[in-house]
């Protein structure tokens, strides 16, 4: 699908959809667990490879309107009697992988173009280095994955400037091990905040983890339980920094974005870099709703060393503002479903946007006078797609973005939502 954004104004209220990241933990945790209901869960691409894996290893997953009734593998997955296909989602393969080396047998676990492109050679060593056996069938350290198990715990290295998914992947597993691990960071935890939202849903599920002086550590032999057999999800703030940048670069009337309560998320700095920028930004906590109208945005400095998913986002916001908005500590925003930094630099340019680029950096030299409309490419990546719509709203002419559908990765809602808020999209099949 190609969608075309004719410059337009928005305003109203636009609904943030729950966190992918959250849904993801709570989704795997509950195969771990006997029955449990996650409620207002996300529903979309990547969600739904967790909830297949969880089924490949003898859970099921049921969904009852925005709830799953999960049940869950019996604290142990069984051997997958077929292939785990993780689709486009990075946070499946990693978190499925340590998962799979806890099942007395092999799992074979692949993905897409793009996921079969990206890093898992240090959570296979880790997994070697337990015990459990973990390959990639091209020797590149990329999917095609194999891992047997059993791992029974110990203690472990891994670089944490690459993944902290596999920080994520290893305390989830490490909880049912028989003897808890160890895990020491050998490189700079980058996207910092994820673990601290793993941290946040094994507590919610009964499940002590900690960090250390060396990294992190888990006690084996625990037990998953959400209290009162239900775990409810909050908003993604990832998502939510599409309709608020929208409302920062082409509200008058202003936005309101409900769901967002605040939580472990990092990406709630969106609310205060927009601020920083110069839009006019609301955020009441209690309520879970965030107000914002446009201003003269000025570009600024931000390191997104623990907010590596708002980068797109970000890089739309600096090419609206007037002068440079430089994005540091960004060389982990290479390794995702595209080279982010890369690809934003070149989609910009295309929109007649300046950009600089270092291998950890993006500058973006902005003013709106500078955005002309024309045909970007969404390289198959939902924030990239998204970022590059946000342009449309306020670049001359239209903004065609090629291979539009992969929003539904993370807000599969997303086209529908802008246009409710008064954006001016033409869908071409
Ligand atoms: O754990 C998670 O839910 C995620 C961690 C981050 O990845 P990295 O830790 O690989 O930077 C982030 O980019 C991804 O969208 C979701
Ligand atoms: C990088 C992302 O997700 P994942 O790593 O799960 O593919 C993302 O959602 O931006």
């Amino acid at each position: 699908m190609n969608v075309t954004i004719t410059p337009s104004r928005v305003r109203g209220l636009a609904r943030a959809p729950p966190s992918k990241s959250y849904t993801h933990r709570a989704i795997l945790v509950a195969g771990y667990a006997d029955q449990t209901t996650v409620r207002d869960a996300l529903w979309s691409a990547d969600t739904q490879a967790t909830a297949r894996a969880v089924e490949r290893f003898g859970g099921t997953v049921n969904r009852r309107g925005e709830a799953l009734e999960i049940e869950g593998f019996d604290g142990r997955p069984d051997v997958p009697a077929d292939v785990i296909d993780c689709g486009n989602s990075g946070t499946t393969m990693r978190l499925v992988t340590a998962t799979a080396a806890l099942a007395d047998g092999a799992s074979v676990l692949t993905g897409d173009e793009s996921l079969r492109s990206r890093p898992q050679g240090p959570l296979l060593e880790a997994i070697t280095d337990l015990g459990g056996e973990a390959t990639s069938t091209r020797g590149n350290g990329q999917a095609p994955l194999v891992v047997t198990g059993p791992i029974s715990g110990g203690r472990v290295s891994i670089p944490g400037d690459v993944s902290s998914q596999y920080i994520t992947a290893l305390l989830l597993a490490g909880a049912v091990t028989e003897d808890g691990l160890e895990i020491e960071l050998e490189t700079e935890l980058k996207s910092a905040p994820y673990v601290d939202i793993t941290l946040e849903v094994l507590a919610a599920f009964g499940v002590d983890a900690r960090k250390t002086e060396l990294g992190f550590a888990v006690d084996g032999g625990q037990t998953y339980s959400a209290t009162g057999g239900e775990y409810a999800v909050p908003g993604d703030f990832s998502s939510i920094s599409y309709p608020l940048a929208a409302g920062a670069i082409a509200s008058e009337d202003g936005v309101r974005i409900d769901g967002a309560q605040p939580s472990a998320q990092g990406d709630t700095a969106i609310v205060d870099i927009v601020d920083r920028m110069g839009a006019s930004v609301d955020w009441d906590r209690d309520a879970g709703t965030i107000d914002v109208t446009a201003g003269e945005l000025e570009g600024i400095e931000v390191s997104v060393e623990d907010t590596p998913d708002l980068l797109p986002t970000i890089a739309t916001l600096g090419a609206v503002a007037d002068g440079e908005t430089r994005l540091t500590n960004a060389e982990h925003v290479r390794y995702k479903e595209t080279d982010r930094v890369s690809a934003m630099a070149d989609e910009l340019g295309t929109l007649g946007v300046e950009t600089t680029e270092t291998q950890d950096s993006l500058t973006i030299h902005g003013g709106d006078s500078e955005l002309t409309g024309g045909t970007v490419n969404g390289r198959n990546d939902h924030r990239v797609i998204m970022a590059l719509a946000l342009a449309g709203l306020v670049a001359e002419g239209g903004t065609t973005v090629v291979g539009a559908d992969h929003v539904d990765v993370s807000f599969p809602g997303f086209f529908e939502m802008l246009s409710d808020l008064g954006a001016s999209i033409e869908r071409e099949r």
